[in-house]
């Protein structure tokens, strides 16, 4: 494959959060506070564990004030909202996110409902979802944030291009599908009941695979000179048993067909994690009352 049709979603992530630390710096400079992101992670799933993880990571690189709460999976309802509206009250967080999915028995619904909509960094709030589909000011989900960041990077203008989403979560499918149709894209969404999915997936320029599913995407699904967008991060098993990582689309032959093609991993991963600074840059801000910085 030309390496050229490859977008390097790690390096990009890695610009970005460079320039979030920078703007946090002179906020620190300026304004004398800093970005405060509160991580909560409830039992102890070994994936989940290690997002956090990164996440803690890139929090303490970008210069903020974090926080993590590790709770035990036997936590109540009850004791986790109290979490929440504890650091809701809290002056120092600016941005909450609590791991999902949650453990068995607990109401993710009702603890996002919980969560100040001026914190809620993974813009799931009914404000935020509210805000992102009528156009007001808000905060939009990281991951689909990433995507569309990419997208214009490598494309620049994205009117009038037809777009394809697979997937129609809450989470990823649906926010990409907003975003993309407030950068005037004619936007399909499709699903696990479109008919003739190979063919509707052969009409898009943009083509946005978040199915959870390992390379369900072939290439002969793709357009000739289309812009992949592979969401997916499933691990396939492998003779060493250490497994590996692959999207939800067949890499190598959609590579071959695509003009541009994001890889798994290196691709829409690492920019979940760069957004999730830049949303908590951003509330952190709003909440202050100070500008927003472009980064
Ligand atoms: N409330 C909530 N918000 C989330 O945003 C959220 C969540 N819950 N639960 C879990 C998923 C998963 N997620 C990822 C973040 C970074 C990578 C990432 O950086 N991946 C790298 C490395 C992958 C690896 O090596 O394991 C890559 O794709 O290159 C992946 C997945 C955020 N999530």
């Amino acid at each position: 494959m030309d390496a050229s049709k490859l977008i390097d979603g790690k390096a990009f992530a890695q610009g970005l959060r460079a320039r979030v630390a920078a703007a946090a710096a002179e906020l620190q400079a300026r304004h004398g506070f800093r970005p405060g992101l509160a991580v909560v992670l409830v039992g102890d799933d070994p994936a989940s564990q290690v997002y956090v993880r990164s996440k803690t990571k890139a929090t303490e690189e970008a210069g903020f004030h974090g926080v993590e709460h590790k709770l035990p999976a036997s936590t109540t309802q009850a004791e986790l909202m109290a979490l929440v509206a504890r650091l809701n009250a809290d002056p120092d967080v600016h941005g909450i996110l609590v791991q999902l999915p949650l453990p068995a028995g607990l109401d993710a619904a009702a603890v996002v409902a919980t969560i100040d909509p001026r914190k809620d960094v993974d813009g799931l709030h009914a404000q935020n979802v509210g805000a992102l589909w009528s156009g007001a000011e808000g905060l939009v989900p990281c991951t689909p944030l990433g995507c569309v960041l990419l997208l214009k990077d490598r494309l620049g203008q994205l009117a009038g291009r037809n777009a394809v989403v697979i997937g129609r979560s809450a989470l990823v499918g649906k926010p990409i599908a907003a975003l993309l149709l407030a950068e005037n894209c004619t936007v399909t969404v499709a699903h696990s009941r479109t008919k003739d999915l190979p063919a509707v997936c052969r009409q898009a320029d943009i083509l946005v695979a978040a199915v959870g599913r390992a390379e369900m995407v072939k290439g002969d699904w793709v357009k000739p000179g289309a812009t992949v967008i592979d969401v997916g991060i499933n691990r396939v098993p492998t003779p060493d048993g250490k497994g590996r990582l692959v999207g939800d689309v067949a890499f190598a032959e959609a590579a071959a067909v695509a003009s541009a093609i994001t890889p798994v991993p290196g691709g829409v991963g690492p920019m979940t994690i760069a957004c999730l600074m830049r949303n908590t840059l951003t509330a952190a801000c709003r909440i202050k009352g100070v500008p927003v910085p472009a980064v």
